[in-house]
């Protein structure tokens, strides 16, 4: 059974957008509102605690009514640095992570990322994954990861699966593969728009 005291849960969109020409990902429009928007109404019925993970624009996030973080370690480190922020604000022993990208993630995403620690107590993160396919921004980790997460940065290093491969974890399974579909440019944005 879930413990929603046990968890926060941080929206990451704190990325350049780069593939978007730049621009605020979280903060473009789908279906009337910004994509974090979505992320937020996905992680309400799921969660207590969630705040957002921005590194501008932080005005338009605040507007949300959620506490904001930026990234400590500069440069835009990936997402892993958005989830240090969200770990050194935090003192919920687990955070979840989502990307803010992805406005139809699965709903029972919390409750089935926290399930595998009430079976296997030294276990330290979950990652989501779909048709054998890891969704890794989508990543439910013991708080006490932060300074791991620190050192790996610190060397240099980015890759969320280079990172976790170091720590016990455990893969959870989502039938729904179009759950993930993740927004790169603003095309992929316009078709899902249609589509949906
Ligand atoms: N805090 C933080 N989050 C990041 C950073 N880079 C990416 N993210 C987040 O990680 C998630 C997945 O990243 P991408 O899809 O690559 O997004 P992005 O980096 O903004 O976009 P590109 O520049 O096109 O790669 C998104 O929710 C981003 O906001 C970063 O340097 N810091
Ligand atoms: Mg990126």
């Amino acid at each position: 059974m879930i413990d929603k005291e046990q968890i926060e849960a941080v929206i990451l969109a704190g990325g350049m957008g780069r593939r978007m020409g730049g621009v605020d990902k979280g903060l473009q429009t789908f279906k009337n509102a910004p994509l974090a928007l979505h992320a937020l109404l996905r992680l309400q019925q799921q969660l207590d605690y969630i705040c957002i993970n921005a590194n501008r624009n932080l005005g338009a996030y605040e507007g949300f009514g959620l506490p904001v973080v930026c990234d400590r370690l500069t440069d835009y480190q990936g997402p892993l640095a958005g989830i240090h922020a969200a770990m050194s604000e935090s003192s919920a022993p687990f955070i979840l992570s989502v990307p803010c990208d992805v406005p139809f993630f699965p709903l029972n995403l919390a409750e089935k990322l926290y399930a595998p620690f009430e079976d296997d107590p030294q276990l330290e993160l979950t990652i989501a994954s779909s048709q054998g396919k890891s969704q890794p921004v989508f990543m439910m980790a013991k708080s006490h990861l932060l300074m791991s997460i620190e050192d790996f940065l610190k060397r240099g290093e980015r890759k969320i699966d280079k990172w976790y491969a170091n720590h016990r974890h455990a893969l959870v399974e989502f039938d729904d593969p179009a759950a993930f579909h993740n927004v790169n440019t603003l095309q992929e944005l316009a078709e899902l728009e249609k589509q949906s």
